[in-house]
């Protein structure tokens, strides 16, 4: 299995990743995947899944600001700002990143949210609203990590294909040093509220939120590749 390049050796991520390997790897490495990363995933599929990633952002947003409502410190709270702020942000350029693949503005507002999209951004403000900051926080980790190490894999990947493929900016975009980082910090976040959290006495509760956020997202992942079939 590959290695987690994020979190501590004892901490909360590993411990949360290494109950779930099959899934994990399902996201991880789901044939959409290994399409962005040998460029051969069908053009259809890629924009069935942008379109649906924008109507997800949205509601990712929703869940981030319910993370700034749940935070603890007003140190806290400041970060959820600021990465609010940040992905609102990337929104805007998400949407000149679809003009990029034909798909304009009024394309991607007229759309209507896949079953799949519904079922994942709901379940997490669910969770958030009816838990912690713990079990919202372990229901995005998936999101913000997962594409992190989807990034890791595919540079590691021999069949990776890098000239000529129509994927690269979204490789590239996910590997950069600020992603990286971004989905570093997740990763130790996350081991911290688990020792100040009771990660360990929550364990069994915390890792079904885990696996059925990994399930999710490979069902994502399906129904964009379901569209290019
Ligand atoms: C289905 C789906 N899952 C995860 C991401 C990754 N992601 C979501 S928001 C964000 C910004 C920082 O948290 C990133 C990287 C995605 N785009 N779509």
């Amino acid at each position: 299995m590959f290695a987690s390049p994020y979190g501590a050796a004892g901490g909360l991520f590993h411990a949360l990743r290494d109950a779930a390997p099959a899934r994990w790897d399902a996201y991880c490495w789901h044939p959409f995947v290994q399409g962005l990363a040998d460029g051969t995933l069908p053009l259809p599929a890629f924009r069935r899944y942008l379109v649906q990633d924008w109507l997800f952002l949205i509601h990712f947003a929703r869940a981030k600001a319910l993370a700034a409502f749940k935070a603890e410190s007003l140190d806290a709270l400041r970060g959820k700002a600021v990465s609010l702020n940040a992905l609102l942000a990337e929104m805007n350029m998400h949407l000149a990143y679809c003009a990029e693949w034909g798909l304009s503005e009024a394309d991607v507002l007229a759309e209507t949210e896949a079953p799949e999209t519904v079922a994942y951004t709901r379940w997490v403000l669910d969770r958030g609203m009816a838990g912690d900051i713990l079990d919202l926080e372990v229901a995005l980790a998936p999101c913000t990590v997962g594409y992190g190490e989807i990034a890791r894999r595919i540079a590691a990947h021999p069949g990776r294909r890098t000239e000529g493929n129509p994927y690269h900016s979204w490789i590239a975009a996910y590997s950069s040093d600020e992603y990286q980082a971004l989905a570093r910090g997740a990763a130790e976040r996350l081991d911290r509220l688990g020792v100040t959290h009771g990660g360990e006495a929550r364990f069994a509760k915390l890792a079904a939120t885990f696996a059925e956020a990994a399930r999710l997202e490979a069902a994502f992942w399906q129904m964009g590749w379901d569209a290019g079939a």
